[in-house]
């Protein structure tokens, strides 16, 4: 395709337009991107440097590419890019005011009171009531030939998410509510983005509906109880000068949190089966980690023992970056290495090409854990180079709950079970919306 300028530039301006092109009619790059986003972001970068625009999902979008564009874009120095103007496309009409759909001055409020909910003493307390959930959980696990690791994490993330979050257990509602984040989590990269009756737009709409009665059935018990699950803590959170969440703000950040928490950690933890099972010795090497830690549920103080975890963990969200992409839209005209993005403009940035750049890691491709030893530490190659988590404002308000929940899970997987796959076998990643194992990632499982 012919390259064609994303704007015109007024002609006394020391700017230039960004490069780029639309790609096929109506669906532009779509379904390229949907199959192997890094394969475009790849081609396109060497086509057109750290900037350039691509026509996908319906809208003209300016692709910002690498650690410099991460950094720029996350410090959002002088509030140029709004978070809500961006997610909002995407997931608005089933994670609305959610509080990474929130700008600036009522986003730091919100975030201040969520914080409440995320200090070192409530996350102990979560880690605590997580170790017998995660005994019971995987307990039921049998051996097997082709056992599908992603529905198995699935359930014991939302049962664990629940527990901690909610304070019981969902019981006889755990599918539909289930069934609700999945159709919501989808639905936000649907092709026809229209409420058809039966498509992933409107399973989406549904799924939303059944969240928000589930929350508001459950919120009168919960701003009468002084309970220390994170439903509880925001019913009652207060700010200085008296200020507290609305029943609309509870249910929105409940629905919010549940999605974050659940999704991006199921997938962690399966990145982490696949590439244990294709590096036995990694897994091993784990195992013979927690064993010396003598003791099935982990302490908060534990945490820092389990380092060849936290190096693997560092090492699977480099590989398989849970939130792959991350929208925004520019609030005014905007300056980024000599190009102009004008106001109004819909951009994205990416860390799951950023974590594959070979200017940056040294054999991008291979699982290589020790690269986050001290000794190496390569991704201090730049502060944005490894951002999972995001960065600035917005960086993920659950990074140690993530850490704590992951690393207490494969804990004791690595306690109770052996795992493995074919050799020749390779996981594919359905990044439809999400990325996750498209085959749900069959394993040969083994009781020790
Ligand atoms: C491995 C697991 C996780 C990954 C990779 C991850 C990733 C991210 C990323 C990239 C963002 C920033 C999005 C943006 O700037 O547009 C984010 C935000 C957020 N995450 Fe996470 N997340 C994880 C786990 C969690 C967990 C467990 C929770 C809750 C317990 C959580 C709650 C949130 C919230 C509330 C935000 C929005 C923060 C804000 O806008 O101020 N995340 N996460």
């Amino acid at each position: 395709m012919m390259p064609q300028p994303f704007s015109s530039v007024p002609a006394n301006s020391h700017l230039k337009a960004i490069p780029g092109d639309r790609g096929l009619p109506v669906i532009g790059y779509t379904l390229a991107l949907m199959k192997d986003p890094i394969r475009v972001a790849r081609q396109r970068y060497q086509r057109f440097g750290p900037i350039s625009w691509i026509g996908a999902f319906g809208l003209r979008m300016v692709q910002m590419v690498g650690p410099d564009a991460n950094q720029f874009v996350m410090l959002n120095r002088g509030d140029l890019f709004s978070n809500h103007d961006g997610w909002d496309y995407f997931i608005g009409k089933f994670f609305h005011r959610g509080i990474m759909l929130l700008d600036f001055e009522e986003h730091k409020w919100h975030r201040k009171i969520m914080q409440q909910a995320f200090n070192r003493d409530v996350l102990k307390g979560y880690l605590q009531r997580m170790g017998p959930h995660i005994e019971a959980g995987i307990e039921p696990w049998e051996n097997s030939p082709d056992f599908h690791v992603l529905n198995a994490v699935k359930q014991l993330t939302l049962d664990l998410a629940t527990d901690v979050f909610m304070g019981y257990e969902l019981g006889r509602e755990a599918d539909s509510i289930n069934k609700a984040f999945i159709d919501t989590v989808r639905a936000g990269t649907a092709l026809v983005r229209a409420n058809v009756p039966g498509g992933r737009w409107s399973r989406g709409l549904k799924g939303r509906k059944v969240l928000e009665a589930f929350f508001r059935k459950e919120l009168p018990a919960k701003r009468a109880s002084k309970d220390s699950d994170l439903f509880s803590v925001l019913c009652h959170a207060t700010t200085e000068d008296g200020h507290q969440f609305s029943d609309d703000d509870v249910v929105n950040h409940m629905i919010f949190l549940m999605m974050a928490a659940h999704d991006t950690s199921t997938i962690t933890l399966s990145t982490l089966f696949y590439y244990l099972a294709k590096h036995p010795e990694w897994q091993d090497r784990l195992r013979e980690e927690s064993q010396a830690l003598n003791k099935v549920c982990i302490d908060y103080e534990d945490l820092g023992s389990l380092e060849g975890i936290g190096m693997a963990m560092k090492e699977a969200l480099r590989l398989c970056a849970p939130v792959p992409s991350m929208p925004r839209r520019t609030v005014r005209d905007v300056e980024f290495n000599g190009y102009l993005i004008p106001k109004g403009s819909f951009i994205t940035i990416s860390p799951y090409f950023t974590h594959f750049m070979d200017e940056y890691w040294p054999n991008p491709e291979k699982f290589d854990p020790e690269r986050f030893s001290e000794s190496r530490r390569e991704d201090k190659v730049h502060p944005y180079a490894w951002v999972p988590f995001g960065g600035g404002a917005h960086k993920c308000i659950g990074l140690h709950f993530a850490e704590m929940q992951v690393k207490a899970i494969l804990h004791q997987v690595l306690l109770n079970y052996r795992w493995s796959v074919p050799a020749d076998y390779v996981m594919p990643v359905d990044l439809t919306s999400l990325p996750v194992p498209g085959d749900g990632l069959p394993v040969t499982l083994e009781r020790l």
